[in-house]
């Protein structure tokens, strides 16, 4: 038993209607669970695979869910780069082994699963590229048509022929990604295509998740804090709110410092975090080389602000430089491929530790949210190419030397 509540005035919304935002105050809406009716253990958990599924008490959709098994994804002990840093314990769950390579997959999953048990039979969303990937493939499961607006020569090259192969209608818009949500936004109510953005409370309860599998990796163990990049700000306050129904449950007694990072053209978070401000400026030119967090409004702000601060957690900014130096340290020091919003937690962890702002004891779980494919015109604009020689053995050794 769940229903819909406004996070800002606390309106109730049943669950079988189509909204997005409340109709008394305008901000967004989450789902509440009944937690005297959640009837499960942790030990039930731990007998399930693990996977999105695994924690379905936890989540809205109640037939059979439609899925390309999400979820389930490694959290790599990065002893390299940790050791470097003085951290012992830094780990990075990588998001980017999910169906279409990015940990919208989680929300998208049960997202799709809800459009079509409220009977919706089209769906759409606006994209820096990776949630349009991740429905246009869940739509093609799920057989209903799907459109996506992207901001026009700003999003990565395998996430666009992700979307048009599996099918999507892709729109170009001359404009950005807050731009293009507010479109589609628009184009949703007025015409009845279900709105899967971070503004549907339902898709975030997928991402949740993540928070749910980071500590069943650790054994069950609460990290001292999580880092996640931040765009939409979805992702942070979607693994918060799942935190917290753990805590809700006796599941878990404490929850990890949620610390959010931007790039620093594109940082409205943090400057809220850094000047305490309980409304978000937004950034009316939002620029980085990570394109997937290339936001300069974030939808969910109010939701990641309350995460960051009632954990004691923290945001900061680290420029396009240190994005793409930590995902060459990633890819080459520790064997994992990201692309350069997903290394943008690692490159934080590292900006925060070398400030002294981190204790070293902590157990840091860093959420690494998309795959390195996704983006290979940043990654081959960074590395030598490939040396073309002749096709005999002489050539080789004098191209080795
Ligand atoms: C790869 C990647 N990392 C991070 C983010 C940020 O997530 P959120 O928008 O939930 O803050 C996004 C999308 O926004 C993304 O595609
Ligand atoms: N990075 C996102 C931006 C849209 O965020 P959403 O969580 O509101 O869908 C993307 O991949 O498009």
């Amino acid at each position: 038993m769940y229903r819909l509540v406004c996070v800002h005035c606390g309106a109730i919304y049943s669950p079988d209607q189509i909204i997005y935002t409340c109709n008394r105050c305008g901000h967004l809406l989450t789902v509440e669970y009944d937690m005297d009716g959640i009837d499960v253990s942790r030990d039930e958990w731990n007998r399930r695979p693990l996977s999105v599924w695994r924690y379905r008490e936890l989540l809205p959709v109640r037939g059979e869910p439609v899925s390309l098994q999400e979820g389930g994804t490694p959290l790599y002990h990065l002893k390299t780069i940790g050791k470097e840093l003085g951290l012992p314990e830094l780990y990075a769950k990588h998001e980017g082994m999910n169906p279409t390579g990015s940990f919208k997959d989680r929300g998208m999953t049960v997202g799709v699963s809800m459009a079509c048990e409220l009977g919706m039979t089209s769906v759409a969303c606006a994209s820096t590229g990776n949630t349009s990937a991740s429905l246009a493939a869940y739509a093609a499961k799920a057989g209903v048509p799907c459109v996506v607006l992207l901001p026009a020569g700003k999003v990565a090259l395998g996430k666009v022929a992700q979307a048009l192969m599996h099918g999507a209608r892709v729109i170009s818009i001359r404009g950005n990604f807050d731009r293009a949500l507010e479109m589609v936004h628009e184009l949703c109510i007025t015409h009845g295509l279900y709105l899967l953005n971070s503004v549907n409370p339902y898709r975030l309860e997928g991402q949740k998740t993540i928070g749910f599998e980071a500590i069943d990796q650790l054994g069950g163990e609460v990290p001292d804090r999580m880092v996640l990049p931040v765009g939409n700000a979805g992702n942070i306050s979607a693994v918060y709110k799942g935190l917290r129904e753990l805590e809700a449950l006796g599941f878990i007694d404490r929850l990890p410092m949620m610390t959010g990072i931007q790039a620093a053209g594109s940082a409205p978070v943090v400057r809220a975090i850094e000047r305490n401000l309980d409304v978000l400026v937004p950034e009316s030119a939002p620029e980085t080389i990570a394109t997937a967090i290339r936001i300069g409004a974030p939808v969910n702000a109010e939701k990641a602000l309350v995460a960051i601060r009632a954990t004691g957690g923290t945001a900061a900014s680290v420029t396009d430089e240190e994005i793409l130096a930590m995902q060459r340290d990633l890819a080459r020091k520790e064997g994992i491929g990201v692309e350069p919003a997903s290394a943008a937690s690692v490159a934080g962890i590292r900006k925060l530790a070398e400030l002294g702002l981190i204790d070293k004891d902590e157990r840091i779980v860093c959420v690494v949210t998309g795959h390195l494919l996704k983006d290979p015109e940043t990654v081959v604009r960074q590395c030598e190419p490939p040396t073309e020689i002749d096709a005999d053995l002489p050539s080789l050794l004098s191209a080795l030397r």
